[in-house]
């Protein structure tokens, strides 16, 4: 369904935040790209839709290859990809509604969208969508009225309001807390597989990837480390990605402590973000 090869970004500063870069995503799969921050997580997502633009390789959707199309066939080629962001990217002052109709705007002619004038069906699937992510009875309030988690699901209705093809989720949780992050990353799960969507989750929470995705790729500094499933991550393969010391969040907390091996919370050898990530599931 996508498919990304050989993908390279060097940006005019001289930077290389992506080499080589070659990932094949089939429908319905859901990608977690972990790895440490400037690894080139959201350069790889912002080039998928060309916010920035590759310097070399191929990002075919289906047969076009994005990489390639001219500005206006962008345009077009946009609303097949539905992005899902960290800050939910709201217009605080319109309704539920309103938000999720912004969806449809790359299909309806510059009058109607100038009017706000939506036509019947794109109202009725607006309200299908809200109806799918719990905020039906909400449709009508204002976006600054919701909780975090809602927004979200404003958010994610939005993104499928313009019926994609792909989903590109860029820290879909990192402004919530852990049950509401757990129930977000379920329902952005639960409906890829409903639609066979792909979805590609740029997420630096590893023991949530873990419980939620079916494939990981931990990137660093813009080369692909790891491509596999989250049972592959273990020690060696988490410090390919994040390098020695990094990985782990309790090394850090700790000074000198070493607590890779630490036996007294987890009562296993396990690193503690696998620890969790099975606590989490259970
Ligand atoms: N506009 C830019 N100009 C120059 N260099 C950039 C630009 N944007 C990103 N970079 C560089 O590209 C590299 C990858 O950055 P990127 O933001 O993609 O990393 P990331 O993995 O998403 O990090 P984080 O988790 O902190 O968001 C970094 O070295 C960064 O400094």
């Amino acid at each position: 369904m996508l498919q990304i090869d050989n993908l390279g970004k060097t940006f005019a500063t001289g930077d290389t935040a992506l080499a080589n870069v070659s990932i094949d995503v089939p429908k319905g799969q859901i990608l977690g790209l972990i790895g440490p921050s400037g690894a080139g997580k959201s350069t790889l997502i912002r080039c998928i839709n060309r916010l920035v633009e590759p310097t070399e390789g191929a990002i075919r959707l289906g047969d076009v290859d994005l990489a390639r199309v001219s500005a206006r066939e962008l345009r077009h080629q946009r609303r097949r990809i539905g992005m899902i962001f960290q800050e939910y990217s709201l217009v605080e002052r319109l309704t539920v509604m309103e938000n999720v109709l912004s969806g449809r705007l790359g299909y309806v002619s510059f009058w109607r969208s100038w009017t706000r004038r939506f036509p019947a069906e794109d109202i009725q699937r607006a309200f299908r969508l809200l109806d799918r992510v719990g905020l039906y009875e909400q449709a009508n309030k204002r976006a600054d009225a919701l909780s975090g988690g809602q927004r979200q699901r404003v958010g994610i209705a939005r993104a499928l309001a313009q019926d994609p093809e792909l989903l590109l989720v860029d820290e879909p949780t990192a402004s919530l807390d852990p049950k509401t992050s757990r129930q977000i990353m379920r329902l952005i799960t639960e409906i890829c597989a409903e639609r066979q969507l792909p979805a590609i989750v740029n997420i630096h929470d590893v023991p949530l990837a873990q419980q939620f995705v079916q494939r990981i790729v931990g990137l660093q500094d813009g080369r692909v480390v790891f491509d596999g499933p989250p049972e592959g991550l273990n020690e060696q393969t988490l410090t390919d990605i994040y390098g020695e010391e990094d990985w782990n969040p309790d090394r850090n907390d700790g000074e000198d402590e070493d607590v890779t091996t630490d036996t007294t919370k987890t009562g296993t050898r396990a690193p503690a973000s696998l620890q969790k990530a099975r606590e989490a599931s259970a």
